[in-house]
C-alpha cells in the first residue's frame, strides 16, 4: 500500500447534469463520504456549481478535465481551478514538461496534479497506427510517467496493467490512478486495458476510478459497496 492509497473507489460521475447527480447521490446514506470524479460531460453541463455542491456534502472531488494546450493557457486555467477547492485534477502528459510545470504553478500547491499517460481506451495497435509511436505501449506509458515526475507532478493516470513498472521507474510514492476497472463479468465497453479491483490493488494502484459498473448498475449502492470491498480487502 502506497503513501497515498485511497480505500474508496473514485466514482466517475459521468452524468448529464445536476438532477442526475442529485438522484444518484440520494441513494447513498447521508453521511457516506464518497470520492467523486467530475469529468467533461458533467462539468460542461453544470459548471463549477457541481463541484461546490459535492464539496458542500463533504465528498472528495477529482476534477478530470484532462487539460492539454499551450503552457500559458493551461496555467491560466489552473489558476481558476485552484479556487474550486478540488482535491485532485489532471492534464495530458503529451502536452509536455513545460506545460505540466506551468499547470503546477497555476495550482500553487492547492490541489494534487496528475497526468494522463496513454488513455485506457487505447490499445497498443491503435497507438502504433494512429499516434505513430512505434515503441511498446508500456514503454510509452513509462516514458510519460518519467516526464511527469520530472515536471514535479504527484503521479499519473494509467491502466493498472502498467502500475508495477511505473513504480519501478519512478518511486513507490508516485501516484498511479487507474481507470479501466471492471469487476469479473462486467461489460468492458470502450475500455481496452482493464483489470479487476482486486488485481489493481494487488499490483499497487493507489486509486481506482469506476464509472459505468456503478452508475449503470440496477442497484448502484450495492455495486459500489461490492467494488469497494473487493478493492480494499487486501
Ligand atoms: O482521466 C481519467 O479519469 C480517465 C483516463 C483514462 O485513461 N481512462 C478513463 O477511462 N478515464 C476516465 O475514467 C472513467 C471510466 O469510466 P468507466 O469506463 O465507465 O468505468 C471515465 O470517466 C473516463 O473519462
Amino acid at each position: 500500500m502506497g503513501k497515498y492509497t485511497e480505500n474508496r473507489p473514485v466514482i466517475a460521475m459521468d452524468f448529464a447534469g445536476m438532477d442526475e447527480v442529485k438522484s444518484f447521490l440520494s441513494k447513498f446514506e447521508i453521511d457516506e463520504q464518497l470520492y467523486l470524479k467530475v469529468g467533461m460531460e458533467l462539468f460542461y453541463a453544470a459548471g463549477p456549481d457541481i463541484v461546490k455542491y459535492m464539496k458542500s456534502l463533504g465528498h472528495d472531488v477529482f476534477l478530470d478535465l484532462k487539460l492539454h494546450d499551450i503552457p500559458n493557457t493551461v496555467k491560466s486555467a489552473m489558476k481558476v481551478i485552484r479556487h474550486l477547492g478540488v482535491d485532485l485534477t489532471n492534464v495530458h502528459a503529451a502536452g509536455g514538461v513545460e506545460m505540466m510545470s506551468e499547470a503546477l504553478d497555476g495550482l500553487a500547491g492547492t490541489t494534487q496534479l496528475i497526468a494522463v499517460t496513454q488513455l485506457t481506451s487505447t490499445s497498443e495497435q491503435q497507438m502504433h497506427d494512429f499516434q505513430n509511436i512505434q515503441s511498446s505501449l508500456t514503454d510509452s506509458v513509462i516514458h510519460y510517467a518519467k516526464k511527469t515526475q520530472e515536471a514535479g507532478l504527484a503521479g499519473v493516470v494509467c491502466s493498472a496493467q502498467e502500475v508495477a513498472m511505473i513504480k519501478q521507474a519512478t518511486t513507490s510514492e508516485f501516484i498511479c490512478l487507474t481507470p479501466g476497472i471492471r469487476p469479473l463479468g462486467a461489460a468492458v465497453g470502450d475500455q481496452k486495458r482493464v483489470m479487476t479491483p482486486s488485481q489493481a490493488r494487488a499490483i499497487g494502484s493507489d486509486f481506482i476510478v469506476v464509472g459505468r459498473p456503478i452508475t449503470q448498475a440496477s442497484e448502484p449502492v450495492s455495486a459500489y459497496q461490492k467494488i469497494r470491498k473487493e478493492w480494499a480487502s487486501l
